[in-house]
């Protein structure tokens, strides 16, 4: 694994300079909460993340798919278990839609249970003509237009801790105990297939895997009875950004006396936070769990070997996911360079595209969203990319949600711009909407089979 330098220690990455970290107010209080979080139980354990590190080298070696896929950022407000279960259930439908377009293994990470704090472009934000400090996520203060809410508090840390297991508890609920069943992910599927136009394109993919299921049956297989047919693994994900958080929540594996971070299974290191003598590459090159790192337009073929060769050194496969945010117009002449340049370098990763991140612009009256156009393309250029130069597209990292929001334009049931004020939910980024993630899922398992 990692190989962890003599000197790293869950704490080493205090000696560096960390980029994005609130202005906590009082250290002291900060340092109480961590030292409480040091006593409380670990969220995920080492052997799931090894689990998890199979699954991913997997992927790495082109005989799985990854699909990455949650909110842009978590809200303290939603506990009621029903957004939870639909983000999941549009994740099991994509999933099952990709495994049949692809002929392959899906693995399954949700950006949830911990994906509470966001790095932001400013300092500050104007919110309703009035300038406040940006909004950085739940775990470090209230969304609310006002400037003494908008003081970091670390108790919130904590609070984020216990909605992490009360979510991650929900999740191993569902997940195990029937809701994943595959002919009931199907039934959703022909639902979703029949009941809008945007679902009637995909009715012959659809009827493809209902046929293939009754074919599994007929040769005698008994999908109720079968267990990988029931029972699923969802894996949990956040950006590994509040180190204040990661740090009291490593922990030594007891087998093999590995350090893991045990808040999330994967954690990945945001496009901010990526500099290879920063706090964050530090943090993570000492840890064990698989990791990500988000790269954007700016990534050098130089910068992009170097972070391999710190995150994976021992070379795992599954280790380490290169997670492409280039933006539809650029990825198909950014991506290239970079692909031969891993290559070369013979350090195993997965890519992963984010079609989200570099398509981002405000419309006129200054709402913050997406084209679902765009986001299509990005992707199909990131297949071209791999295509032209013969590597392996593993998959995508999206922000959805399981509710009927408008915060995405276009989709084929096209959300308007004049409709985005209908729902608009988020706490940050737009999020695809349940009915244009599963339009996502059905093109992208067009393209795999084309
Ligand atoms: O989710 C990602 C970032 O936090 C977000 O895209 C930053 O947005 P900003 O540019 O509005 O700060
Ligand atoms: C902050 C995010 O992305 P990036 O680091 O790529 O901007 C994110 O995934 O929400
Ligand atoms: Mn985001």
């Amino acid at each position: 694994m990692a190989v962890t330098e003599p000197t790293w220690s869950p704490a080493s990455w205090r000696a560096l300079p960390a980029g994005q970290q609130p202005a906590w107010p009082d250290a002291a209080a900060l340092a109480a909460v961590r030292e409480r979080l040091r006593g409380m139980p670990p969220l995920v354990f080492a052997g799931e993340a090894r689990k998890l590190l199979h699954g991913l080298g997997e992927v790495a070696e082109g005989r799985a798919l990854l699909l990455q896929a949650g909110d842009c950022v978590e809200s303290f407000r939603e506990v009621s278990p029903i957004p939870i279960r639909e983000k999941l259930k549009v994740l099991l439908q994509m999933s099952a839609v990709l495994t049949f377009g692809a002929s392959l293994p899906v693995v399954k990470v949700g950006r949830v249970a911990g994906q509470f704090a966001k790095p932001r472009s400013a300092d500050t934000e104007i919110v309703d003509g009035v300038e406040l400090p940006s909004f950085r996520g739940h775990t470090v203060h209230s969304d609310e237009a006002d400037a003494a809410a908008r003081v970091p508090d670390p108790e919130r840390i904590v609070q984020g801790y216990y909605q992490a297991a009360s979510t991650l508890n929900l999740l191993r609920a569902y997940t195990k105990g029937g809701f994943a069943d595959i002919t009931q992910v199907h039934t959703w599927n022909k639902e979703f297939v029949a009941s809008s136009s945007a679902g009637q394109r995909y009715e012959q993919l659809a009827d493809e895997i209902g046929r293939a299921l009754a074919f599994m049956q007929a040769c005698g297989i008994d999908l109720a009875a079968e267990r990988s047919l029931h029972e699923v693994d969802v894996w949990t994900s956040h950006e590994g950004l509040l180190l204040d958080y990661e740090e009291p929540l490593t922990r030594k594996d007891s087998l093999t006396g590995d350090w893991y971070a045990c808040s999330a299974h994967m954690l990945w290191i945001g496009e901010r936070t990526r500099e290879l003598d920063g706090a964050h590459v530090e943090f993570f090159s000492g840890v064990h769990n698989p990791i990500g790192v988000k790269l954007g337009p700016a990534a050098t073929a130089d910068e992009v070997v170097a972070l391999c060769e710190r995150l994976n050194p021992r070379r795992l496969p599954g280790r380490l996911t290169l997670i492409a945010r280039m933006g539809a117009d650029r990825v198909r002449e950014l991506l290239p360079p970079l692909l031969r340049a891993v290559r070369e370098s013979g350090i195993p990763v997965v890519w992963a595209c984010d079609p989200m991140h570099a398509n981002v612009f405000r419309t006129a009256s200054g709402v913050k969203t997406r084209r679902f156009d765009d986001v299509m393309r990005e992707i199909e250029g990131f297949f071209a990319a791999h295509r032209a130069v013969g590597t392996w597209p593993g998959g995508v990292h999206l922000e959805i949600t399981g509710e009927d929001v408008t915060e995405c334009l276009g989709g084929a049931e096209a959300v308007l711009e004049e409709q985005l004020d209908h729902r608009y939910e988020t706490l940050c980024d737009p999020r695809l909407n349940a009915r244009q993630s599963l339009d996502l899922a059905f093109r992208v398992a067009e393209l795999m089979r084309g």
